[in-house]
C-alpha cells in the first residue's frame, strides 16, 4: 500500500548560521551570528561600515573561512562545496575598483560568455533587457558609466538562473530611477521563486524588497525579524512632526502624541506640516546603531 504524507516536508533553508566567528587575530570581525533565511524568501543584512556583513556573505559564498560556527548554503557547507553548488548561486559582489574587471567585452559578450558556465542559464538578451542595458548591449564595459557596469554585474549574478543570489550592495551608484527599476527586477526574481540575500546601506531598499532584516553591529545581530517588528517596543511609539515658527522641520518621538500636539497648537496656533506617524526603519536603525556604538564604547572605556 503507498501512502501520502499528511503534512509533506517543508521546504529545507536556503541559509543555515549558527554560532558563526570570523576572527582576525584579537579582533572579532564576526561574533557569533545566528540566522537563517527560507527557501523563497528575500532577507537584508543591514549594519554600518565594517558591521561584518560582507565578511558573512563571503564566508556563505565560500570565498573566506570561518573561525568557528556552522553553516549551511544549499543544504552544503560553502567551505567543501563543488561546482554544482556554485552553479545554483548567483553573486553580486561589493564593487571592484574600475578597470579590474572587463577587458575589452562588449555586455553581450561578456553575458554570452558567462553563460556558457550554467547548465540551465537565462536568454541574454532578456537579462540584458531586464537590467535596463538594452541600448548598450554591443558597448564595451569598461566605457559604460559607474551605474551602468553595475547593471552588468547584476545581470552577471542572475544569467545563470541562481536558486540563491547575494547582492551586496547591489544598487550603489544607481540613480533614482535605476534603483526603483533594480527594485522591479528583484521583485519579479523573487517571485519566480529565487531566494535573495541582500546587503545594503539603503534602508528604503530593504524596507521595500525584504520579507526580514538582520541589523549586524560590532559583528553581533542586533535585531532580526520582519521589517515592521524590528525596534520592538520602540518601534511603537509615534514620531510627531511639524514645521516650527523659523521654518525647521522638527520631529519627536512620543507616547502621548496627542499631548504633544495640544501644547504645539496652543505654542505655535496650527503647527505647518503637522504630522503624526510610525517611525521609518531608518529611525529605528539609527536607534539601535547608536544604542550598541555607545554600548560598546562604554565597554571600551
Ligand atoms: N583580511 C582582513 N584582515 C583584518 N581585518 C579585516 C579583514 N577583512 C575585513 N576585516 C575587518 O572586519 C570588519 C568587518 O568588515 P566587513 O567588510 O565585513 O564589513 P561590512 O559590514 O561589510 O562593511 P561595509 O558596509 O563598509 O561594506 C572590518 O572592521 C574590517 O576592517
Amino acid at each position: 500500500m503507498t501512502s501520502t504524507p499528511r503534512h509533506p516536508s517543508p521546504t529545507p533553508p536556503a541559509v543555515v548560521v549558527a554560532g558563526l566567528h570570523k576572527h582576525y587575530g584579537a579582533f572579532r570581525a564576526v561574533d557569533g551570528l545566528d540566522f537563517t533565511v527560507a527557501a523563497g524568501e528575500t532577507f537584508a543584512l543591514l549594519g554600518p561600515n565594517g558591521a561584518g556583513k560582507s565578511t558573512t556573505v563571503e564566508i556563505l559564498e565560500g570565498f573566506r573561512r570561518r573561525t568557528s560556527g556552522t553553516v549551511s548554503v544549499l543544504g552544503e557547507d560553502p567551505g567543501q562545496a563543488g561546482r554544482g553548488w556554485r552553479a545554483d548561486l548567483g553573486m553580486v559582489l561589493q564593487e571592484l575598483p574600475e578597470g579590474e574587471v572587463y577587458g575589452s567585452y562588449t555586455v553581450r559578450e561578456q553575458l554570452a560568455q558567462q553563460a556558457r558556465y550554467y547548465p540551465n542559464a537565462r536568454d541574454v538578451d532578456e537579462v540584458i533587457s531586464a537590467v535596463g542595458l538594452t541600448a548598450k548591449a554591443g558597448t564595451r564595459i569598461r566605457t559604460l558609466s559607474g551605474g551602468q557596469r553595475r547593471r552588468v554585474d547584476v545581470a552577471l549574478g542572475i544569467i545563470g538562473r541562481p536558486r540563491l543570489l547575494f547582492l551586496d550592495e547591489p544598487t550603489t551608484g544607481f540613480d533614482p530611477e535605476a534603483r526603483r527599476e533594480f527594485w522591479d527586477l528583484i521583485r519579479s526574481l523573487s517571485s519566480d521563486g529565487t531566494t535573495i540575500l541582500l546587503t545594503t546601506h539603503y534602508l528604503d531598499e530593504a524596507a521595500v524588497l525584504a520579507d526580514r532584516v538582520g541589523v549586524i553591529i560590532g559583528g553581533k545581530m542586533r535585531a532580526l525579524g520582519r521589517v515592521d517588528e524590528i525596534g520592538g517596543e520602540a518601534a511603537r511609539v509615534p514620531v510627531v512632526s511639524w514645521r516650527g515658527d523659523d521654518g525647521e522641520h522638527r520631529s519627536q518621538r512620543t507616547e502621548t502624541p496627542a499631548a504633544l500636539v495640544a501644547e504645539l497648537r496652543t505654542r505655535l496656533g496650527e503647527p505647518r506640516d503637522l504630522e503624526i506617524r510610525r517611525p521609518t526603519l531608518e529611525e529605528l536603525y539609527l536607534d539601535l546603531v547608536r544604542e550598541h556604538t555607545t554600548a560598546t564604547k562604554e565597554q571600551a572605556a
